[in-house]
C-alpha cells in the first residue's frame, strides 16, 4: 500500500451511478490541477469510452493475474464485472500532483477511508432517481443496464451520511462552483489575496 506523504490528500467521488460524479470531478479536478487515478475493469468499453482515459480495459485473465500479484489496493464487482485500483497508479499520480481523485462506488470509498483515514475526503454526488434515469437514457444506456443501476440507487444513497460533503447535482455550473470552492479549502494553495 502506498504511504501518503506530508500533505497528500485523496478525494473520492461517490454516489449513485449517473449522478454526474465523473463530469463534476473532471471539471473541478482540472480547474484545481488534481490528477485522476483511473480504475482497471473487465467491463467492455462503451462506444464513447477510451482505454486509459475512462478506464484501463483489461481481460478477466489479466485482472486475475494482477490480483495474484497483489497489485490492487481495492477490488469491487459490479454487474458481474471486476473493477480495481492499482497501488502503483496512486503513487505515480502523486508524483504529478499533491492531490488525487478517484470515482468509486460506496464499497471502494469505504475501503479507501479504512486504509487512509481522514486523509481521504469522501464527496457524495447525487440527483433524484428520475433525473438519473433520464441522464442514463440520454447517454444511450440500454434498458436492462439502466434497471440494474437504478436497483442500487437506495443502497448508494444510504451512504451519503458517511460522506464528508454532499452535493445535489442539478445545475452543473452551480455544482462545479460549490464543489471547487469546497475542494480548494483542503489544498493549501497559498493564494495571494488581491483585495
Ligand atoms: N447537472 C447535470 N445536468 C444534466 N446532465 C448532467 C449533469 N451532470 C452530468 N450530466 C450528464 O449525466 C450523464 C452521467 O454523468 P457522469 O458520467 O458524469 O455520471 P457518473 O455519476 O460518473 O456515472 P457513470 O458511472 O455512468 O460514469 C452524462 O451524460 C453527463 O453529461
Ligand atoms: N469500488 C470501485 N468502484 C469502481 C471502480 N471503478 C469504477 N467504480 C464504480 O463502479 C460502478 C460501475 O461503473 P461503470 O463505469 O461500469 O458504470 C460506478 O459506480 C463506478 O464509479 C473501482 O476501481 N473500484
Amino acid at each position: 500500500m502506498y504511504a501518503l506523504k506530508d500533505k497528500e490528500m485523496i478525494f473520492v467521488f461517490t454516489g449513485p451511478h449517473g449522478a454526474g460524479r465523473k463530469t463534476v470531478a473532471e471539471m473541478s479536478g482540472s480547474t484545481l490541477g488534481m490528477k485522476q487515478v483511473i480504475s482497471y475493469t473487465t467491463r467492455p468499453p462503451k462506444a464513447t469510452e477510451e482505454d486509459g482515459q475512462d478506464y484501463h480495459f483489461i481481460s478477466p485473465a489479466q485482472f486475475v493475474q494482477a490480483q495474484a500479484n497483489d497489485e490492487f489496493i481495492e477490488v469491487s464487482t459490479v454487474n458481474d464485472h471486476l473493477y480495481g485500483i492499482k497501488s502503483a497508479d496512486i503513487e505515480s499520480m502523486f508524483e504529478l500532483s499533491g492531490s488525487i481523485y478517484l470515482i468509486l462506488n460506496r464499497f471502494g470509498a469505504e475501503t479507501l477511508r479504512k486504509l487512509y483515514g481522514d486523509r481521504v475526503v469522501l464527496i457524495f454526488i447525487y440527483a433524484d432517481r428520475d433525473k438519473l434515469e433520464q441522464r442514463m437514457r440520454e447517454s444511450g444506456d440500454p434498458d436492462d443496464i439502466i434497471a440494474k443501476y437504478l436497483s442500487y440507487y437506495e443502497d448508494e444513497l444510504s451512504f451519503r451520511d458517511e460522506c464528508d460533503h454532499v452535493f445535489e447535482n442539478v445545475d452543473l455550473a452551480h455544482t462545479v462552483f460549490d464543489l471547487t470552492k469546497t475542494l480548494d479549502l483542503y489544498l493549501n494553495r497559498n493564494l495571494v489575496d488581491l483585495d
